[in-house]
């Protein structure tokens, strides 16, 4: 690997990232490598990194942002021999940390020149394009609301989930995967491809992303009483010990709403308004990762 490409996300996160290039393209001289630089816009960046990528080869394309550039890299290149690599600089950056990478960038730049790579499973919901964690529901109405406000930042998230939260009403969802027919109300209703969200909500523990299977994890209405062990048991592996969560495996599914015709849906942080019924599939092994070569063992 020897000419990377450096996909910079300007706004992720809300961090200055004013001498970042000088010192990514600084460390990839010290350890013989050409780094080459994509500035994300927020509009038309998958045509236009696509394109880039025909023009200029490059053995590795890094994203440099959070959830929504790492989507955005993962949808270019899964399906090719070309690896993903990762430099986490957004505010959750999920999948980082589901694959071990460190979530400080100076102990992440090694991964230009040692790592190992891992081949993981992507989805597609409703025809967008996942890698890490999608979601019907309150958390999708939050991420809406929070993406329409000009607040970045966890606090923004915080306030606008604790006003929507008193006049929320749950949906009922009713759920054919390739192994079973569910139907209920769900507060929220995740498609996991990994685990834990860049919050550190652990909503699918002891998980994995390369077994061609993901999961649809529920969490069902319940009473305002029991929010406080709810959100325990989401921070400490606790999922299934709920009486309000359920999870279901599977290789495929449908998802619709009774009388519903469109859902907003979050995808990898990005809220979209997508047509029901869902489709969701999984492309078991199609995109190729640079990981930590110890976050292998772990
Ligand atoms: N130059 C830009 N100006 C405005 N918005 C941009 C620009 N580049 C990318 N975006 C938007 O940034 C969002 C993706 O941000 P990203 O997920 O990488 O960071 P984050 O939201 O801070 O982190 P995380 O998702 O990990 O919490 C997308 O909505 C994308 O359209």
């Amino acid at each position: 690997m020897r000419t990377l490409l450096f996909v910079l996300n300007p706004i992720s996160g809300d961090l200055d990232k004013a001498g970042l290039e000088h010192q990514v393209a600084a460390y990839c001289r010290e350890h013989g490598r050409t780094a080459v630089f994509f500035h994300t816009t927020g509009k038309d960046d998958l045509t236009r990194l696509q394109q880039f990528i025909q023009k200029q080869p490059v053995d590795a394309v890094f994203a440099a942002g959070g959830d929504g550039t790492v989507n955005l890299v993962g949808a270019t290149l899964a399906g090719t021999a070309m690896p993903l690599g990762i430099l986490p600089l957004g505010s959750g950056n999920g999948l980082s940390k589901d694959l071990g990478i460190s979530q400080v960038l100076e102990e992440a730049l090694p991964l230009v020149w040692q790592h190992a790579v891992r081949t993981i499973d992507t989805l597609r919901v409703g025809g967008q394009f996942a890698v890490h964690l999608a979601d019907l529901g309150f958390n999708a109405l939050v991420v809406a609301r929070f993406a329409e406000g000009g607040t970045r930042g966890p606090g923004a998230y915080v306030r606008i989930a604790m006003q929507e939260y008193l006049a929320y009403e749950p949906a009922v969802y009713h759920i054919e995967t390739d192994r079973e027919t569910y139907e209920g109300p769900a507060f929220m209703l995740t498609v996991a491809n990994a685990s834990t969200f860049g919050s550190n909500v652990v909503i699918n523990p002891n998980s994995h992303l390369d077994d061609g299977e993901f999961e649809l994890c529920l969490i069902e209405p319940f009473p305002a009483t029991a929010a406080p062990g709810i959100l325990y048991r989401l921070y400490t592996e606790g999922f299934d010990e709920s009486m309000y969560t359920r999870r279901l495996r599977c290789r495929k599914a449908v998802i619709s709403i009774p009388q519903q015709e469109r859902a907003t849906v979050q995808v990898d942080g990005e809220p979209y308004e997508l047509a029901m019924p869902l489709e969701i599939e999984i492309f078991p092994q199609s995109l190729r990762v640079l990981v930590p070569a110890e976050s292998l063992n772990a």
